[in-house]
């Protein structure tokens, strides 16, 4: 028996960025070999009381007309680059922005650059749990993208969906590095997406009610104020 979703998490991004591959880390636990995504699939989720659902979209081009399908009434749309490719970030504006037009009005976004692992960066951190780095390992690409390029990027999604920059969620909170493949800050990523939506649910389900207290309260400070002028 299938439980109705509470709320919809759609992976958005062009194709070997990583999607499938960060979703089975999250959910399987392991990185294991993909094959690339044909239309979409999605996994359910329970986090607390809710069911949430995660959508895997397609990133070839074949599969665009798809998107704005998959986003639609989305709650969080997990947008998904390369660290190593300039151009999956690019594209994220040019050819996936456009696609979000469908999702909930006060959808939260996430940027996210996976493949940490394969840039130096990573081994800088210190990520590879006590063991040396393998000084100049040429196995190691160059970051071609830069959190404040995901960051600025970020702004500019904001901008587009005419969203008060002061009431949206920091863009350095909503701007991610991952790896799939190590795992590093997967959990991170989702959790934080999943704890940032589950407000936007309560008050949907309280939908009427809700808008009573605020009245309510706005109606007791005037008193107070009243009361003690
Ligand atoms: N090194 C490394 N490789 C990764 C990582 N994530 C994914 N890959 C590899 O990148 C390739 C593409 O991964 P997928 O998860 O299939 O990419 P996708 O975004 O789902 O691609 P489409 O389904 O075609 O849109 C695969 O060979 C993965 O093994 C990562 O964090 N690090
Ligand atoms: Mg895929």
């Amino acid at each position: 028996m299938m439980k109705k979703p509470d709320l919809k998490v759609v992976l958005l991004g062009d194709m070997n960025v990583g999607k499938t591959s960060l979703l089975h880390r999250y959910m399987e636990r392991r990185f294991q070999d993909t094959v690339s995504t044909v239309g979409g699939a999605f996994y359910l989720k329970q986090w607390g009381p809710y069911n949430i659902s995660i959508w895997d979209t397609a990133g070839r081009e074949q599969f665009h007309g798809l998107g704005s399908m998959y986003c639609r009434s989305a709650s969080a749309i997990i947008l998904t680059y390369d660290v190593c490719n300039i151009q999956s970030l690019m594209e994220l504006e040019d050819r996936f922005l456009g696609l979000t037009d469908t999702a909930s009005d006060d959808c939260i976004f996430a940027l996210v650059g996976n493949k940490i692992d394969l840039t130096d960066d990573y081994e800088a951190d210190g990520e590879s749990d006590g063991e040396k780095p393998r000084r100049g390992s040429a196995s190691k690409l160059r970051k071609q993208v830069q959190n404040e390029d995901a960051i600025a990027l970020y702004k500019r999604i904001m901008k587009y969906r005419m969203v008060d920059e002061t009431h949206a969620p920091a863009a350095d909170k909503m701007c991610f590095e991952t790896s799939a493949k190590t795992g590093y800050n997967v959990d991170f990523l989702f959790e934080s997406v999943f704890n940032m939506v589950i407000p936007l649910i309560v008050k949907k389900k309280a939908n009427g009610p809700d808008d009573t207290v605020i009245l309510a309260q706005n109606h007791h400070e005037k008193k107070t104020k009243s009361g003690c002028c």
